[in-house]
């Protein structure tokens, strides 16, 4: 018995010593040789610690800088002062004493951050299924991208994408154009309401009605036929990425995502339900008739066609239904609502655009062929992209060992391409790089910086947005709501009171006047300011920008003029 007793007790010290053994090979052994082999390449990078690697410093680092105040220089560069140094300041710190490609630890994700363009450039057109999208990313946004196309990698990512891919293609997208104006219209119209309803000005937040329009166009395009259904598909969807984002945790070891934690119980019950919701709709759809067919049952065609078998097929439906939605709301919104701030901020940008618009479209309905028309809106879309990129970094994991330029890139590094910062570099952009400058795109990406290459806001190679085009059109649509703006402004009016007798020109108004000045009536369509031909649509007039245009000089009071206009 005794010996039974002392066997089984050696026993339990060898399971445990192994397993604290695995478990510090995890959290230690395994980053520390990664980088081992980084370092002999002569590659440096701040000394991480044990268990969380260089996150308490990243976290000094932010909270320094947290604790100053704004310098005065990065106030009045404003709005198109780089932002990158005050988001993720560690990254810059780490880049001027380290050099441009570096490594740093998250927990035991070891890291190599690139910001070297050739490098950049190797990473994003390489082609081997060697290289791919981080492994420990996959684990922790599970349940919200599955294994859909954004996070995964090989052959299954490879089906997907031609699957998915064709369903993007411009004469595809042509058939969209409708759904994405109806849905511009939409918001324009509930623009227009609330100023009407609120005696002709009200407060927009235009910001969150952009996330909404953008919501609302992917959902028309997945679930066309059942579209409000699908909106509860969307609600739940942005429930569980709230959930998600409330599981961020530092130390990557699997068994924590299986603990019946509140957060994961929650998690688990809003997969279930969303996956029922969108299943449904799909077996719904399969039924229509080709001409009528929505993207999902699309897809999911596509997947049965590739032979996946019925449930691998459900499976890669509901995963891509909120790959796609995911990619696509937030990103768009984001651009769309920096662009019109960008608009707002240089009227004479905001002019050229205005002018091109309604040479192009008369006032007419806005079609799919004459959109890539639209020259400098693009250039002005482009600017946007490269001065706020919505997706901050490109992220990829090495697969197995890999050569990528000169440097040998061991199984489980991580590499982080951070746009931001690369959109922002002077030697290759120039000493102009934090003003806002359409004309560099003048003659499109390629002729836009010395190495075009690090201009990534869609990513670039094998693995770039498969929703770039659908992008584009829904952005260049919703620009063309200001095109609307001469005509229809949205605020009809701008009001002022005489708080005191003042005198304006030859009038003297006592104090209590209020004055009333009729926009749409009266300034937009005024013969005396815009001509005889005041009530057409005349691009030619803005051509040399709107100072030019006018026969007074505040007559474009779509934002207001002065001290009190809009910014
Ligand atoms: C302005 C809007 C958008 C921006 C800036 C953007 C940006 C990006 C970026 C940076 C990537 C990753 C590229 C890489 O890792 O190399 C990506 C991937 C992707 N995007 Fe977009 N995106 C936008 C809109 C959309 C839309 C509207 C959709 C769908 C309707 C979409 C669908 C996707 C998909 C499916 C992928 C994964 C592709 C793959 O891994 O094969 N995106 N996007």
């Amino acid at each position: 018995m005794e010996e039974m007793m002392s066997i089984l007790i050696w026993l339990t010290v060898i399971c445990l010593s192994s397993f604290c053994i695995h478990v510090y090979n995890i959290l230690w052994m395994r980053p520390e040789r990664l980088r081992e082999k980084l370092r002999r390449q002569g590659i440096k990078g701040p000394p991480p610690s044990f268990l969380t690697g260089n996150v308490w410093e990243m976290k000094k680092i932010k909270s320094d800088l947290m604790a100053m105040k704004p310098s005065n220089e990065a106030v009045a560069g404003f709005p198109t002062a780089n932002y990158s140094p005050f988001i993720f300041p560690y990254f810059e710190q780490w880049r001027q004493k380290y050099g441009p490609t570096y490594m740093y630890a998250t927990g035991n994700v070891q890291n190599l951050y690139v910001t070297d363009p050739d490098l950049v450039k190797e990473i994003c057109l390489f082609k081997s299924w060697d290289l791919g999208k981080p492994q420990y990313l996959i684990a922790q946004l599970k349940p919200l991208l599955g294994l859909g196309v954004i996070r995964a990698n090989g052959q299954i990512w490879a089906h997907q994408r031609k699957i998915i891919a064709p369903q993007f293609f411009i004469d595809k997208l042509k058939g969209m154009v409708e759904i994405m104006v109806e849905s511009a219209l939409r918001m324009v119209k509930s623009w227009e309401d609330k100023v009407e309803k609120e005696g002709g000005k009200a407060d927009i937040r235009v910001d969150e009605d952009l996330i909404n329009f953008s919501a609302d166009a992917i959902s028309k395009a997945c679930f066309k036929s059942t579209y409000s259904e699908g909106t509860n598909v969307f609600e739940l969807i942005r429930l569980l990425e709230r959930a998600i984002s409330r599981t961020n945790i530092i130390i990557q070891l699997p068994i924590i995502r299986y603990l019946p934690t509140k957060t994961n119980r929650e998690v688990w019950r809003l997969e279930k339900e969303i996956e029922k919701l969108i299943l449904k709709q799909v077996a719904g759809g399969r039924e229509r008739s080709d001409d009528e067919k929505d993207l999902l049952p699309i897809i999911l065609e596509g997947a049965l066609a590739e032979q996946l078998g019925e449930e691998t097929a459900n499976r890669f439906v509901v995963d891509n239904c909120k790959n796609i939605y995911i990619a696509g709301h937030e990103t768009v919104s984001s651009v769309a609502t920096w662009t019109l701030m960008l608009l707002a901020a240089f009227p004479e940008w905001q002019a050229r655009a205005r002018a091109e618009v309604i040479s192009i479209f008369h006032g007419q309905p806005p079609d799919a062929d004459s959109l890539h028309k639209l020259k400098t809106l693009t250039m002005v879309i482009q600017e946007a992209m490269r001065l706020y990129p919505p997706t901050s970094f490109i992220a990829r994991e090495a697969l197995e060992d890999l050569k990528l330029g000169d440097i040998y890139i061991p199984k489980g590094v991580n590499l982080w391409i951070p746009t931001t910062t690369l959109h922002r570099l002077p030697e290759l952009w120039g000493e102009d790089v934090d003003e806002f400058k359409p004309e560099r795109f003048a003659h499109g990406i390629y002729g836009s910086c010395k190495f075009p290459q690090a201009y990534l806001p869609f990513g670039n190679g094998p693995r770039s947005c498969l929703g770039q085009k659908f992008a584009m059109m829904e952005l260049k649509l919703t620009m063309m709501i200001q095109e609307t703006m001469r005509l229809y402004p949205p605020t009809p009016f701008i009001a002022r009171e005489a708080f005191e007798d003042i005198k304006i020109g030859v009038i003297c108004i006592p104090k209590g006047v209020n004055l009333w000045i009729p926009i749409t009536t009266l300034l937009h369509q005024l013969p005396e300011v815009w001509g005889e031909d005041a009530g057409e649509f005349k691009p030619e007039r803005f051509a040399h920008g709107i100072l030019w245009c006018l026969q007074v000089s505040t007559g474009l009071y779509t934002f207001g003029t002065g001290p009190r206009s809009c910014f």
